[in-house]
Order: structure tokens, then C-alpha cells, then sequence
């Protein structure tokens, strides 16, 4: 990773301990535990509904645990002054529009918030930062445009510059690659290498077990309410317990996966 996004400095250890997530006293998922540090990529996939943005936003801190252990550096995750955690941790979230007309280099900007001392404005190396942020995605010429005049795909690519505008250790990403276009999903995979190269940890959801096996260090799979994992790629991704997760047989499964995908999971051990 080069300088522009590096992140902030400091190791971090985010630790999820028998957690139960869920919305008011409606458990999505329960018995959950992961850790996840510097210089690892961790892959959760899951399908619709299985509770991978809940089980995000609990991390987060945005949602509280129904039950269980979340710890950021060994000090509860509500326990963090907000700011502090918008230091440490950065989200990309399923990409919207916004009620407000901002201009994506003002969107971007946002990510400085945490950064600025209360009520300060942003200085021109904040923007020239921002841009960078742009320029690694290969967006640098939306700057000037209204965040809601841009394409699902843009803004997806500015959302992602927004939260390495923000430096933070940990980059929590909820299906970054979705409304990418082929170029675009391969650029954003390689550019999230690069940042677990340069120290940052990232928690990312996908739909396609391919960009998992791309650039996942380790590998967990929500189902039916439990995490299985994380733990390495090929230990996790068995074609049973995809098949099962996607509700396909694994004839089905395979012929859809790209070969170099069911190759590998060829050698993953029997269940
Ligand atoms: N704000 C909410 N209030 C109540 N229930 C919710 C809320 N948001 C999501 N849910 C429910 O929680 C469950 C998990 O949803 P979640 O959005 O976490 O799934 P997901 O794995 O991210 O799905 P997808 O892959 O479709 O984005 C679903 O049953 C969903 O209907």
C-alpha cells in the first residue's frame, strides 16, 4: 500500500467471544467467536439474510451484542469513545444514495472527520489526501460530481475511498465488490491486497466465493445462525458445506465455480 491510506500506526486485535447479534430481541446469530489482526484479510460469506451486515454493524459497535464477549484491544467495543473508534475502524457499507447532494470530494472528506480536531475544517492536506484516496481507486475525476449523480458502481468505488480516507487499522467492507464491474471488482481486490500488505486488517462479505479465494487469509461462512471458522481457505470451503450454505447440490456448485475454485477445493479434506 502506498502512503495515501496507510493505516493508522497501530496494531489492532478485534476479538469476538460466544457474541449474539441480532435486531431488538430477534437473534440472527448466536455462539459467534473470531479474531481478527493486523495484516490479515478474514472472507465471511454467508446468503441473504444470514446476518453478515448485522454481525458487522455489531462489530462496529453500531449495533449492541445481544450477549457474548467484543473486545477492541481488550476494552469493550461500547465502551470506545466513538471518535476513538472511527480512528481505528473504517466501514464500507452496501453502497446507497444519499438524502443530501454532497460532492464526492466532500463525501471522501468525510472520512477526515474523525481525524480533525472538534469543529475544525478540513485543510488542503486533508484534500489532497482525499484525492489520493480517489486516485487509488482510478475515480479521481469524480471529485468535483454530486455524489448522487454517479453510477451504483462509482459510488461504491468512492465509498471505499471515504474509508481509507479515514486511515484506519481495521477495514470492515460489506460486499465491496457488488455493482463492480469485471476490471473495477479485480482492481478493488488487488487494492485491498496491497492494504492487508501494508498492515491493515479487513473484514470483508461477499457473494462470490472466488474473491474470497482471491485474497482471504482466512475464511468463515454464516450459516443458520452459527459462524463456522474462520480458518484456513481450504479447511472451511469444502463443497459440502458451501453447497449447504447456498442450498445447491455440489454437482450444481461446482459447474457454476471457476475451475481454479473448484480445483482448489478439490484438495480441501472430505466432510
Ligand atoms: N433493521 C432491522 N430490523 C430487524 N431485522 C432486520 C434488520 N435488518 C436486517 N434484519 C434481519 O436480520 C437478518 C439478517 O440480515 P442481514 O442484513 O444481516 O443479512 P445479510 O447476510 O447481510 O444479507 P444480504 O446478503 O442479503 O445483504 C435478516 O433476517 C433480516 O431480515
Amino acid at each position: 500500500m502506498n502512503g495515501a491510506a496507510a493505516p493508522s500506526g497501530q496494531a489492532l486485535r478485534l476479538q469476538a467471544r460466544g457474541l449474539r447479534i441480532g435486531h431488538g430481541r430477534r437473534v440472527v446469530a448466536d455462539g459467534l467467536s473470531l479474531t481478527i489482526g493486523p495484516g490479515e484479510i478474514v472472507a465471511l460469506l454467508g446468503p441473504n439474510g444470514g446476518g453478515k451486515t448485522t454481525l458487522f454493524r455489531t462489530l462496529l459497535g453500531l449495533l449492541p451484542p445481544l450477549g457474548g464477549q467484543l473486545l477492541l484491544d481488550g476494552r469493550a467495543v461500547a465502551d470506545w469513545p466513538r471518535r476513538a473508534l472511527a480512528q481505528r475502524i473504517a466501514y464500507v457499507p452496501q453502497a446507497t444514495t444519499s438524502h443530501f447532494g454532497y460532492a464526492v470530494l466532500d463525501m471522501v472528506l468525510m472520512g477526515r472527520a474523525a481525524r480533525l480536531a472538534p469543529l475544525a475544517q478540513p485543510q488542503a492536506a486533508d484534500r489532497a489526501l482525499a484525492l489520493q484516496c480517489l486516485a487509488l481507486l482510478g475515480v479521481e475525476q469524480l471529485a468535483g460530481r454530486n455524489h448522487n449523480e454517479i453510477s451504483g458502481g462509482e459510488r461504491q468505488l468512492v465509498l471505499i475511498a471515504r474509508a481509507l480516507a479515514q486511515q484506519p487499522a481495521l477495514l470492515v467492507m460489506d460486499e465491496p465488490t457488488a455493482s463492480l464491474d469485471f476490471g473495477n471488482q479485480q482492481r478493488v481486490l488487488d487494492q485491498i491486497g496491497r492494504l492487508r500488505d501494508g498492515g491493515m486488517a479487513v473484514l470483508l462479505s461477499t457473494h462470490q466465493p472466488e474473491h474470497a479465494l482471491a485474497v482471504a487469509d482466512r475464511l468463515a461462512l454464516l450459516h443458520e445462525g452459527r459462524l463456522i471458522g474462520p480458518g484456513a481457505v481450504e479447511e472451511i470451503a469444502t463443497v459440502q458445506r458451501l453447497a449447504a450454505l447456498y442450498r445447491v447440490s455440489a454437482q450444481q456448485l461446482i459447474e457454476r465455480l471457476p475451475r481454479s475454485w473448484s480445483e482448489r477445493m478439490a484438495r480441501a479434506p472430505a466432510e
